[in-house]
């Protein structure tokens, strides 16, 4: 998917074809192999992956994410991703991604800490604030990144926050990351309805993952006035027509169980395909298809999460005049706060919430009118527009350095 990204936005743009061969692999991928001690005594080795796409720009930045379904090629892509994120975002790093194949659900909490410093441990060779800062990512949490914050610092013997991003706020983590992406999204959103003459107030959102990214651009559309109509999680989705009652819903997953909040159910398939006026896939990659996409109703889809769409289904939304605001910009909020967060540990100079959020505002409506802009110039979808710009970027800072 990400390759043929690249080859979209490639054709729009006059850099050398070396220079997007580069760009079309990532620069190296660590496959490491570490032993965490279970409960019961026993020993399981796990796999995990940091790929480091491009760092032509700047240190490699990008999350962790903890899930059965991670492979190195997953890991790879993400980290394509991010290069091009960081690129749009017009933040001084490149892209990387991290990665273990485990449901961390399974494991106890003293399970999940071992897991966290042997895996930080087995990849501290490669990372570093000025060489590779990794970042929460699906089913890690701050916690996570506490724990992996203290074994790099143990192991190099210097207190080392700049190491890793989405700390707790105590440890130096900063203030308003853990709304960074969806807050960044929402944002997003709001420029995108100006665009299209859609008014937030009373508009219908429907919202597939209720974790981090999506629960958040939940919370806060609805605090716009917007009507959240839908929402799903890995275990099932909930729809009421006239709108959830967001707190309860919040309460029912808080509890244990989305599916709790009451009859309102539908099949999880069923979410993306509903008549709104707003989708936003917040889980994982590839859900929007060549087979569904021309059942998607929405006027927009705001894709919080990395790589929901498929290049084929991007086609059919554009010929539906389906706005699609892609990834690297939509989520891009939350790797912009974790370079807020960054400078903070830098600098040792801590900012106010209210801070960091007029910032992330401003960076988000800035990316959001260049790529629209670029488009627009090109006609483009936002999708390869966003791409010529972070390409382009890239390409200018790999030329500054020699290498093309
Ligand atoms: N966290 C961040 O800062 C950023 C995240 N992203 C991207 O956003 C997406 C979500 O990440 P994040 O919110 O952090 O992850 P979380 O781990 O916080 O939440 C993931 C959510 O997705 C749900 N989910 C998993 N599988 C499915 C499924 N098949 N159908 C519906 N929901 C499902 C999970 O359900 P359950 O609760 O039942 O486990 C959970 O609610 C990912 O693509 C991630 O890469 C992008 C930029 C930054
Ligand atoms: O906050 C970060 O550094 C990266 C978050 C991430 O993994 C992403 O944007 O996909």
């Amino acid at each position: 998917m990400v390759q043929e990204q690249i080859e979209r936005a490639a054709e729009h743009l006059g850099i050398p074809r070396n220079a997007v061969e580069i760009m079309k692999r990532p620069k190296q991928a660590l496959i490491v192999h570490f032993p965490v001690r279970m409960d019961d005594g026993t020993i399981r080795v796990f796999e995990g992956y940091r790929v480091q796409h491009n760092d032509a720009i700047g240190p490699t930045k990008g999350g962790i994410r903890f899930h059965p379904g991670v492979t190195l090629d997953e890991v790879k892509a993400l980290s394509m991703w991010m290069t091009f994120k960081c690129g749009v975002a017009g933040l001084p790093y490149g892209g990387a991604k991290g990665g273990v194949a485990v449901d961390p659900h399974s494991l106890s909490e003293g399970e999940l800490e071992r897991l966290s410093r042997g895996y930080m441990e087995a990849v501290a060779q490669v990372v570093g604030p000025d060489k590779d800062i990794p970042a929460p990512d699906v089913y890690t949490n701050p916690q996570v990144m506490g724990w992996m914050m203290d074994t790099f610092s143990r192991l190099h013997g210097t207190f080392t926050p700049g190491v890793i991003t989405g700390k707790p706020v105590v440890i130096g983590g900063s203030l308003g990351r853990s709304d960074a992406t969806g807050r960044g999204c929402v944002t997003a959103i709001a420029e995108a309805a100006k665009d299209i003459g859609l008014q937030l107030q009373g508009a219908s959102v429907a919202v597939q993952g209720f974790g981090n990214a999506g629960r958040t651009a939940a919370k806060l559309l609805a605090n716009l006035g917007c009507k959240v109509v839908a929402v799903s999680d890995s275990k099932g989705a909930l729809y009421d027509p006239s709108g959830l009652d967001l707190p309860r819903v919040i309460r029912a997953k808080e509890a244990g169980n989305l599916l709790d909040y009451g009859p309102q159910r539908i099949d999880s398939s069923e979410l993306l395909e509903l008549d709104v006026d707003i989708l936003i896939p917040a889980a994982l990659e590839g859900v929007i298809t060549g087979a569904n996409a021309p059942r998607i109703k929405a006027r927009i889809v705001a894709e919080a999460a990395n790589g929901p769409t498929t290049p084929e289904a991007d086609r059919i939304l554009h010929d539906q005049g389906i706005m699609v605001i892609p990834d690297i910009l939509a989520n891009s909020g939350g790797v912009t706060v974790s370079y807020f967060e960054w400078v903070q540990n830098l600098t040792n100079d801590y900012w106010s919430e209210d801070e960091v959020n007029q910032r992330l505002q401003r960076a988000m409506v800035k990316a959001y009118r260049h790529v629209r802009q670029t488009a627009d110039q090109h006609q483009v979808d936002l999708r390869t527009a966003a791409f010529m710009i972070a390409m382009q970027r890239v390409y200018e800072a790999m030329k500054a350095r020699g290498w093309v």
